[in-house]
């Protein structure tokens, strides 16, 4: 927690404020027992009516008094805390957007949804109680005891004994359900994962049959979150008993103490009626000190979990200008590349060399889980090669910065991710002052042009959260014209045509072949038909590239691709076995004459 309080530097004013006037109120409080005994001691033993009504409103007045600055107090905690929160999630968020692709996929996004939303609005929450509440409740009973002190000696010995006892039990109720917190938290993270992974698989899981497991799984993590916080709720809940019993016994002890007090006369009866005051103020406190305690556990456990993400570092660095930019005679290389995933043994990419001109179109091609995808991200740097480099224009792709090297590059995944807002909001994602007539272009580029024209308010059609309200072909041609619409020098799609039909395919192909400005294209397929006229294909199989060129060489030359390419035009096959046939015919009958 303690790392996370640079983020009250600028509440300095109100977090002394709150914790002040909060000592204040106890100030109040700490007085009416003594006005208590006055009109008790002289106001009823001298039966003075004037006495009486007089403290009466000096009662009233301190009522009065401790109710505003208890307000004030809750005000200045309450602005401190909130600011707290705002700039602590800014700073988290911030802080996840520059971690790479590697530090996100070992973190996993459900646990920083739950430490940017329910951790962070638990710290908040112990911001605001601490600032209030941890120094009014030791005050308030550390001043009974000083104020007890003041009446008598031999009776303040009983608050003097009880205290101690009433912190330890506090400290060990505390010290055994930290831990205890953090696992809550940590189950919470799972229940979190389950609810965003039924909800957003809704519909595969209806249409597999899958309700009655899915209900199953959840309720058993739900089950397993209920039955931890219940076990830390009664360990938390101890505390109440534990500390009244403690309380009473000091009580009685106190009462019969002072009644031999007053018996010897040493005391005065209002002044009983003042110390056992002071033992009910420090019931009332340490019951809010109780509940202090869990909430600043939680608070502390969450608290941790935040710092723990700002901890992490990310593992990929960019400088801060790009170096001098010299012209490779290449626009992207690939030298001796190979890749492993983060905690993973075996490489995804293995040894990749290849190189490529600019304004070239690349095919990529392999088989499923062959390294395409791995073999693009390498391209924006999502990831870093574990070995090998990666040139873009004869430059090691680490000594760009992160703004040059996001503005050569344009990617459309292969999942189709839209925001919620406007269609040309989401097209500006690819240039902020992209005008209407350039984004046109790039939706006619992306075949998108009709499906904008069809929609109520063209480019002012809204979209709901993820592009709901397209089909999958649609949401997949709006994301390609949103890449499209940066101008980009790399144009990657990964995949991101395979829900549209053969046709459009092929239409996007050719719009793409057009593009002006020397745009060097990499189509990642599993559709032969797709890559086929691409200038350089690549063919992925495990990891490994097992076959580079043209299609014509391809075909003669890498028995995968082959493979594929005939699986998907079986017609094809007769026609080559026949060529070959006949070459083999030509050969031998060459060699007997
Ligand atoms: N984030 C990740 N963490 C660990 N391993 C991964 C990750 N992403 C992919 N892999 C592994 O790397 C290998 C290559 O995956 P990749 O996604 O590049 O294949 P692909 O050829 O694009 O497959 P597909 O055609 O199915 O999309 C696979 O074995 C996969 O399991």
């Amino acid at each position: 927690m303690r790392s996370l309080a640079i983020y009250l530097r600028n509440y300095k004013k109100e977090s002394i404020f709150a914790p002040f006037f909060k000592f204040l109120e106890v100030v109040f409080d700490l007085l009416v027992p003594v006005v208590i005994a006055q009109i008790i001691d002289v106001g009823i033993a001298g039966n003075d009516r004037h006495y009486i009504i007089e403290r009466f409103f000096i009662l009233v007045l301190m009522a009065a008094a401790g109710l505003t600055v208890s307000i004030t107090a809750q005000f200045f905690a309450a602005k401190a805390s909130v600011g707290f929160a705002t700039e602590l999630r800014q700073a988290v968020y911030d802080h996840v957007q520059k971690l790479s692709y590697t530090e996100l996929d070992t973190l996993g996004t459900d646990t920083l949804i739950t430490r940017l939303t329910d951790d962070i609005n638990q710290v908040q929450n112990g911001v605001n109680m601490g600032l209030r509440l941890l120094l009014r409740s030791p005050f308030i009973v550390l001043g009974s005891m000083v104020m007890a002190f003041t009446i008598n000696f031999r009776c303040a010995l009983v608050f003097a004994v009880a205290i101690p006892f009433l912190f330890l039990v506090v400290f060990v109720i505390m010290y055994l359900s930290i831990p205890l917190f953090r696992k809550v938290q940590s189950r919470l993270d799972t229940v979190t994962r389950l609810t965003r992974e039924n909800l957003t698989g809704v519909r595969v899981i209806r249409a597999f049959c899958r309700e009655k497991e899915s209900v199953q799984e959840f309720d058993e993590s739900n089950e397993q979150l209920t039955k931890l916080n219940e076990f830390v709720g009664r360990l938390s809940a101890l505390l109440n008993p534990v500390t009244y019993v403690l309380i009473n016994i000091a009580t009685v002890i106190l009462i019969s103490n002072a009644g031999l007090q007053v018996n010897l006369g040493n005391m005065q009866q209002g002044e009983v009626v003042a110390l056992y005051n002071y033992m009910a103020q420090m019931i009332v406190e340490l019951i809010k000190l109780a509940s202090l305690i869990i909430t600043l556990n939680k608070s502390a456990a969450c608290a941790g979990r935040v710092a723990d993400i700002l901890k992490v570092k990310t593992s990929m660095e960019y400088p801060a200008a790009s170096a001098a930019q010299t012209s490779g005679k290449n626009a992207l290389e690939f030298e001796n590349v190979t890749f492993a995933y983060a905690g993973s043994s075996e490489p995804s990419l293995s040894d990749i060399s290849f190189s490529v001109k600019k304004g070239q179109t690349v095919g990529i091609i392999g088989g499923t889980g062959s390294g395409k995808s791995t073999l693009v991200n390498l391209i924006a740097r999502f990831y870093d090669a574990t070995q090998g480099t990666v040139r873009i224009d004869g430059q090691d792709i680490r000594s760009y910065s992160q703004q040059d090297l996001r503005e050569k590059i344009g990617v459309v995944p292969q999942r189709a991710a839209l925001f919620k807002g406007t269609i040309r909001e989401n097209m500006k994602w690819g240039r902020d002052d992209a005008t209407d007539a350039e984004i046109w272009d790039a939706l006619t580029t992306a075949q998108a042009r009709e499906i904008v024209e069809g929609k109520d308010g063209q480019l002012d059609f809204k979209l709901e959260q993820n592009g709901r309200n397209l089909s999958g072909g649609q949401k997949q041609r709006l994301t390609i014209a949103r890449a499209v619409v940066k101008k980009p020098e790399f144009l990657i799609l990964d995949d991101s045509a395979s829900a549209l039909d053969f046709a459009t395919d092929a239409a996007l192909r050719k719009s793409l072949h057009q593009l002006s400005g020397n745009v060097t294209t990499f189509l990642v397929s599993q559709r032969a038909a797709s890559i086929r006229q691409a200038d350089l294909i690549l063919v992925l199989n495990d990891g490994e590239l097992v076959g580079k060129g043209i299609h014509d060489d391809l075909i003669r030359s890498c028995e995968i691709y082959r493979a594929i390419y005939f699986s998907q035009f079986p017609e094809e096959r007769a026609k080559y076995d026949s060529s070959k046939t006949a070459v083999s015919g030509n050969a031998a009958e060459v060699t007997l004459s």
